[in-house]
């Protein structure tokens, strides 16, 4: 059995990941870290893992959790990370943080864009990008795996493919993102009250979402060259969930087929991403719960530009489903081990 400690239990995404890791057949949650609710039952916090779940939350001993654990993920605020790690502690335990502190290979861009200095940049070059489908190889022998956000996740996977075969001009990407109000994490904030966010749509973090130079680096590697692009989040009054729609010009005349090759060259044999098939466009309820990416695309010969759409939930795909998908690949499991998740419908 993989014993494993989630610091951050009692957020969205550490929830999540004890919701999913309760179904895994390798791995065994032996600490649900937390700040605020030291010695409480995990099952008083979380009413939904009453009879589930015994044990009570504790706190965040790195050193003690080292010696007790074979895997740590850090489900915690930006900087929480990257102030606990030491090679001491990579030496004895693999960390998957699902926060940014690990995601951008240039700390000043990190810093720039995060607004906070890094503590252990030290680490920022032997960390993993976890995006299983395209660096897979790489996660396997990783000790600490930097999971990708939510945004970027999707956005990435989206327009991969076609960075990749050079049939869009990089420089011409636009990502419209929408995300479920869970995106913005568990705790009382303003701007995520029901009323406030309840019949309401707005764009947040117009030209300064922190997702961007995640998105550029990722898809720069792709198109082997730096990219510049407009990215603009939206907050929806839904739960969960991720929707993009970007857009992109494109380098020559290609026919829906031709995109839809590039498309199967990468994502073929990928468990978790669905080609939809044409004029299906992907829905956020037709992913929720489940690990999948739905992706589809449009050629609109008019304006001769191509529209990428791709569909995640933000707490599996886009957060807990992603750490597992990685933990199954740097323990040696099948990568799809506790992730047979059917999505909720409706
Ligand atoms: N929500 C999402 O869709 C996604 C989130 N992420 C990332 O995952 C991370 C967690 O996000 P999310 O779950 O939404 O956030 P939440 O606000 O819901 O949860 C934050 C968690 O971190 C704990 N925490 C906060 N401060 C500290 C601290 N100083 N020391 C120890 N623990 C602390 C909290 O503990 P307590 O409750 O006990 O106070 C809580 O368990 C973030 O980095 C976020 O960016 C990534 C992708 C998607
Ligand atoms: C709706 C909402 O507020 N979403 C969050 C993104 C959550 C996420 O993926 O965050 P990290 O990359 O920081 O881990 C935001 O825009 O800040």
């Amino acid at each position: 059995m993989i014993k494993v400690g989630i610091i951050g239990s009692t957020g969205y995404a550490g929830q999540e990941l004890v919701r999913l890791l309760l179904g895994h057949k390798y791995a065994e949650i032996v600490w649900y870290g937390s700040r605020s609710y030291i010695d409480k039952k995990y099952a008083d916090v979380f009413g939904n893992m009453f009879k589930l779940v015994d044990s009570k939350c504790m706190d965040d001993n790195m050193e003690e959790l080292a010696q007790a654990v074979d895997v740590i993920f850090t489900a915690t605020p930006q900087g929480l990370c990257a102030s606990l790690v030491s090679d001491d502690i990579l030496n004895k335990v693999k960390i998957i943080d699902l926060s940014a502190d690990f995601r951008i290979k240039d700390v000043a861009v990190y810093e720039k864009w995060y607004g906070i200095t890094h503590k252990s940049p030290q680490f920022i070059p032997e960390a993993v990008y976890g995006l299983c489908e395209i660096n897979r190889e790489d996660i396997k022998g990783a000790r600490l795996v930097a999971n990708p956000g939510c945004y970027t996740t999707c956005s990435i996977l989206s327009a991969y493919p076609l960075m990749k075969e050079g049939l869009i001009d990089p420089q011409s990407l636009i990502i419209d993102a929408k995300s479920g109000t869970s995106g913005a994490g568990r705790g009382a904030k303003l701007d995520n009250l029901y009323c406030e966010v309840n019949e309401n749509i707005k764009a947040y973090g117009v030209g300064t979402h922190r997702h961007t130079p995640e998105i550029e680096e990722q898809l720069g590697y792709a198109a082997g060259e730096p990219v510049v692009i407009s990215f603009t989040p939206h907050l929806v009054p839904m739960n969960r969930g991720i929707l993009v729609t970007a857009y992109a010009s494109l380098k020559k005349d290609v026919s829906w087929p031709q995109i839809r090759s590039a498309y199967e060259k990468y994502y073929g044999n990928e468990k978790f991403i669905r080609l939809l098939d044409e004029n299906v466009c992907p829905q956020t309820r037709w992913v929720e719960g489940s690990n999948y990416v739905d992706i589809n695309f449009k050629v609109d010969p008019r304006t001769h530009r191509v529209i990428i759409m791709g569909a995640i939930d933000n707490l599996v795909k886009g957060a807990a489903g992603q750490a597992v998908q990685n933990m199954n690949l740097m323990f040696g499991l099948a990568e799809d081990e506790g992730l047979d998740l059917v999505p909720l419908f409706p």
